[in-house]
């Protein structure tokens, strides 16, 4: 399979005059030091991240089209409860699908910063009409709950944006049950998709799909591009992609952009 290397006009060249690119590991290494070197903490990426997200999304949906979010058990999930809350705040329509196994007292099984996301959205959504947030249970019960199906296909039916935060970096096999028959629903909606960090599915290093993938209209990529975008095979499934700034220290950035043989920023 010949991979053909996209060369985006205008971008800083590193060696080969490829764009800055990074890898899987290196993403979440360079987040890990933002974090633990550098002291940033982890929710304050997150804000910056989902942030970033929503003001993207509100540019890209500005007749208010209401907004459906599907979000993982991990930090990408968090990016999505980041974006809900500020999309909610602007008041654009929004509904939160969270997949994750639930506990006993059916609050979702959650990464720690996407745990203190969802504890503020569910204390922002009290009493508030736009964020309404629909808990979906894990694989286990989405077969037994086939109104919880029906609903969210039915929503997915209506005109809609839908914001992929089910996995990032974080995605290590093929989608399953229930992400296999959520993302062919997603895709066969034609809905304008905005992916966060990765369009699930996709494996972020070489551009291919692991299996069932979300084809995305836009996809907003944390730092910077990673690596498989440059693989023209990604292009279908990540649509125009969209560099957001998370806020992690630009000395540390600059140590990747070293590394690719790119000047500093
Ligand atoms: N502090 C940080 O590291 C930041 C991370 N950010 C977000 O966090 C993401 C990485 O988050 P996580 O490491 O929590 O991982 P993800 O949120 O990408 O994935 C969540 C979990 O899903 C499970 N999983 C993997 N593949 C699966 C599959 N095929 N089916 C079912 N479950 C599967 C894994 O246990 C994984 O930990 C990034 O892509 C980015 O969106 C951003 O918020 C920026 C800051
Ligand atoms: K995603």
């Amino acid at each position: 399979m010949t991979r053909t290397f996209l060369k985006r006009k205008g971008a800083r060249r590193g060696r080969g005059g490829a764009m800055f690119t990074l890898s899987r590991d290196e993403v979440r290494e360079l987040d890990r030091r933002a974090i633990n070197e550098f002291g940033v903490p982890g929710v304050v990426l997150m804000e910056n991240a989902g942030r970033g997200c929503a003001e993207l999304l509100m540019r890209l949906n500005p007749e208010r089209k209401p907004v459906v979010i599907l979000c993982g058990p991990g930090n990408n999930g968090g990016d999505g409860f980041v974006i809900a809350r500020h999309l909610d705040n602007h008041g654009w329509p929004v509904e939160v699908w969270v997949f994750a196994d639930l506990q006993n007292d059916l609050t979702p099984v959650l990464s720690p910063d996407a745990a203190v996301n969802f504890a503020i959205l569910r204390q922002t959504h009290r009493g508030n009409a736009h964020a309404r947030l629909v808990r979906l249970a894990h694989p286990r019960s989405w077969g037994t709950h086939p109104q919880l199906r029906d609903y969210l296909f039915d929503e997915l039916k209506t005109p809609a944006w839908v914001v992929d935060a089910l996995f990032g970096t974080g995605l290590s096999r093929a989608l399953a049950t229930p992400y296999d028959e959520v993302v062919a629903q997603v895709n066969a909606s034609r809905n304008p998709v905005l992916a966060i960090d990765i369009p699930s599915g996709l494996d972020c290093d070489t551009g291919e799909l692991l299996g069932p993938t979300v084809k995305a209209t836009h996809t907003a990529t944390f730092v910077a591009h990673k690596r498989g975008f440059l693989n023209t095979a990604s292009k279908p499934w990540t649509g125009e992609v969209h560099v957001i700034d998370i806020g992690a220290p630009r000395v540390l950035v600059d140590e990747y952009r070293r590394k690719a043989g790119e000047r500093p920023a």
